[in-house]
């Protein structure tokens, strides 16, 4: 495939201002599906979660999830929106092998949560307010593979095959309104967003999140329009491309700074850009037309029969606002001020995923920056090697005993990773490990002593050094102790010994 001709990212800013959309579908982790008691869970043998209802066979009724509802209304006051006293369910056809009823139940022009916005914070600190036009219920479909020739798509497969596990299971779509106002950072926008929606959705406990499972998509919509149209607002906008099913926060950066830059080029030379749906490619880096979509596409929406309106109580919507969690963007910000770590170690603690450890750590009276350092330490790097979660290996009380020992003056950080190991072995308890391995720190200075004494005798010259003054040679001493003492020493202490001993022997 010829390589797409792209514009320098900077040039199209300077020519173009970029505007984008997000729609964003995540899958909620109910018991069950959105509309039957078919299982909601991933990874099952294909086509066993099923019921009548996901196939649409004859006769097969739908009956509302109540909690896909509840995860929803959180949803929907997470985004700060507001909440519809009645909105309905509605039926969109279209025909495609993973979808065995030939429409999809989804809300259309009464949506249950709409008009909202999401704070969104850049590397830069920079925040951005993205507007939520709606928050949406609907089912996914099912779920195709396409065996044979090497498109990995439909057309030109020797064969395909479905599993409708998936068709069912509950989804909220958000949408938001056409973002302005990014300039060199809308592709980091469109990310941040993803990331932050992520967290809130997590934080809301109402979906696995799992991009690479698919259980958040993010479509990517993005148009130019030329410079001097920035007050313009959605009167003038440009023709928008929708790249489908991103399913990492880079790609969706990635593809974003893409279809900018491609854009950007045709408009350039004259072109048009083609309303269309694109595939994003991860190996290639680069989008590819998939079916030409006007706004005009005529699903035939019309009020699913089967099923009555939803009308949440005043109570019940009171009751979840009450129960919603921190926002996740708020929490960050106040746990990095209370922490007082560095942007930059503060950021590695979120992409590791380590944040709640630490806290339940520093809730253990452990100091931020030593839960930081043990967790982001020796406990990661442990985790790394097994392919294991930190948080199975090891928990946050255990940590803090290991603190607590090193603090007492029994360890050294050297013993404290060797007691660490031992607890992830399952060897007991700190105190135990440290008993058990005769790992305590050897605090008797007869002992220390001794080993100075042999040290400094076997290296007369470096003795020689230290008694010119020259103190810096003691490092040659102080190691060939902790060596001797196999690491259970304080090294602090037998410096203070190292010099005193040095002035005091006979030479
Ligand atoms: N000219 C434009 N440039 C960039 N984004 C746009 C433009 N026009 C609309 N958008 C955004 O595109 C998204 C359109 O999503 P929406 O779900 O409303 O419709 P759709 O993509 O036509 O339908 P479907 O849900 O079937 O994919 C919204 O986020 C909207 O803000
Ligand atoms: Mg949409
Ligand atoms: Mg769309």
């Amino acid at each position: 495939m010829a390589k797409t001709k792209l514009m320098d990212f900077d040039r199209a800013l300077e020519l173009f201002e970029p505007v984008i959309g997000l729609e964003v579908h995540v899958e909620l982790n109910t018991k069950t599906k959105m509309f039957s008691s078919a299982p909601n869970t991933f990874g099952a043998e294909p086509n066993t979660n099923l019921t009548p209802v996901c196939l649409g066979l004859p006769g097969s009724l739908p009956v509302v999830n109540e909690q896909a509802v509840r995860y929803s209304l959180s949803l929907g006051l997470a985004l700060g929106c507001e909440i519809a006293e009645v909105s309905g369910f509605a039926r969109k056809n279209y025909f495609y092998p993973d979808m065995a009823k030939n429409y999809q139940i989804s809300q259309y022009d009464d949506p249950i949560a709409f008009d909202g916005s999401v704070e969104v914070e850049l590397a830069s600190g920079r925040v951005v307010h993205v507007p939520i036009e709606r928050a949406h219920m609907e089912e996914d479909a099912g779920k195709l593979t396409h065996v044979g020739g090497s498109t990995g798509r439909i057309q030109g497969a020797e064969y395909s095959l479905v599993d409708y596990n998936r068709a069912g299971v509950p989804l909220v779509e958000i949408v938001t309104r056409p973002v302005f106002g990014g300039e060199a950072d809308t592709p980091e926008i469109a990310a941040a967003y993803v990331a932050t929606i992520r967290d809130i959705v997590i934080a809301l406990g109402i979906s696995d999140a799992r991009m690479e499972r698919g259980n958040l998509r993010c479509d990517a919509n993005v148009s130019l329009r030329p410079r001097g149209n920035e007050d313009a607002g959605m009167s003038v906008l440009g023709t928008r491309t929708e790249t489908k099913n991103v399913n990492s926060l880079r790609s969706v950066e990635r593809a974003v700074r893409f279809e900018i830059q491609r854009q950007a080029q045709i408009l350039a030379d004259g072109g048009t850009i083609t309303q269309e749906t694109r595939h994003w490619h991860e190996d290639t880096g680069e989008t590819s037309p998939g079916r030409p979509k006007s706004d005009a596409d005529d699903y035939r929406y019309f009020p699913e029969p089967d099923l009555a309106p939803l009308t949440p109580s005043r109570e019940l919507i009171e009751e979840l606002r009450a129960a919603l969690p921190e926002h996740p963007t708020l929490r960050r910000r106040r746990l990095r001020e209370e922490w007082g770590f560095s942007a930059l170690e503060f950021q590695d603690v979120v992409n590791a995923g380590l944040t709640e450890l630490i806290e339940a750590t520093v809730g253990e009276g452990v100091p931020p920056q030593t839960a930081r350092k043990w967790w982001t330490g020796e406990i990661a790097r442990i985790a790394n090697e097994r392919s294991a979660a930190p948080a199975e290996l090891i928990t946050p009380a255990q940590v803090a005993s290991v603190v607590e020992l090193v603090d007492a003056g029994t360890l050294n950080d050297k013993l404290a990773r060797q007691v660490i190991a031992g607890i992830i072995d399952g060897e007991g308890t700190a105190a135990e490990i440290v008993e058990a391995r005769g790992l305590a720190i050897v605090s008797d200075d007869g002992a220390l002593i001794a080993a100075v004494d042999a040290a400094l005798a076997e290296q007369p010259e470096v003795l020689a050094k230290i008694r010119d003054g020259k103190v810096q040679a003691a490092g040659a001493i102080i190691g060939a102790v902790m060596k001797a003492m196999r690491g259970q020493a304080d090294a602090a202490r037998v410096r203070e010994l190292v010099l005193e001993r040095a002035g005091s022997a006979e030479g």
